[in-house]
């Protein structure tokens, strides 16, 4: 009698998981409430060359590099992808995500067309790609000013970028729109729940079907 399988799990490779949206669409507020009750998951966090938020925290919402630093970092090949946006610069530091993947985490994007893009080109295999819609363009300007973080100035030349970032919604794989956050936060974890078993992800599925088929 061939003995019981112990577990039921099937080993897979990790995935990235990116959200995009026009500035203010709420990427941050479902990246957090992702990242609070999913387990297997880490947040790539990006370098960049704009001036901190009063609230942000160094290494923890962004690493704030100088642009001469940031520089370096392109030219030692330090990011897995950057990209100017809305005048600054912004990037993916690449060990932290290949650690992550190799150690079994999922890793979380929050990145604009221009990173998803470069992402898709590399790791196409790997990347699962969410465009987050706001529900309306007065709600967009209104969450972009009630965020209270931006001036008017820097307010007004996301709103005005708003149209341009929304054009590339079809070079993703999912459109989600944020209207009401949880069901929105639903429609995300549920992307996410059938991406974790798709069959080319799966890498311990040929193993454990030939051990059904064995009779364990
Ligand atoms: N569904 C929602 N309903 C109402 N307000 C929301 C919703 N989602 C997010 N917000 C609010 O909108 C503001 C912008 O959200 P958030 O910072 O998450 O956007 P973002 O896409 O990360 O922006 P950016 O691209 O500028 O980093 C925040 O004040 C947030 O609390
Ligand atoms: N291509 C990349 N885009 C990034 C990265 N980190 C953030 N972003 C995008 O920049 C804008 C503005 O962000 P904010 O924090 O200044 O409001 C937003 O669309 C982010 O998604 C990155 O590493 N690469």
């Amino acid at each position: 009698m061939p003995a019981m399988r112990e577990s039921m799990s099937v080993d897979r490779r990790g995935l990235m998981l990116v959200l995009s949206s026009p500035s203010g669409a709420g990427k941050t507020t479902l990246s957090r409430a992702l990242l609070a009750d999913t387990d297997n998951m880490k947040m790539s966090v990006s370098a960049t060359t704009r001036p901190m938020r009063p609230g942000e925290t160094d290494g923890e919402d962004y690493f704030f590099v100088e642009p001469v630093d940031f520089n370096l970092m392109i030219n030692r090949d330090e990011l897995l992808e950057h990209a100017k946006v809305f005048g600054n610069y912004y990037g993916t530091p690449r060990a932290a995500v290949e650690d992550a993947l190799s150690s079994g985490n999922d890793v979380l994007f929050d990145i604009d067309w221009q990173g998803t893009q470069q992402l898709a080109q590399k790791m196409r295999d790997d990347l699962v790609s969410i465009f987050i819609l706001p529900p309306s363009t007065a709600a967009l300007e209104k969450r972009l000013k009630s965020r209270a973080q931006d001036s008017d100035e820097v307010v007004a030349q996301r709103m005005s970028k708003a149209s341009e970032e929304i054009s590339h919604w079809r070079e993703y794989d999912y459109v989600v729109v944020n209207d009401d956050v949880d069901e929105c936060l639903s429609e995300v974890r549920a992307i996410l729940k059938a991406e974790r078993v798709r069959c080319s992800r799966r890498t311990g599925l040929i193993d454990f079907v030939s051990g059904l088929r064995e009779g364990y």
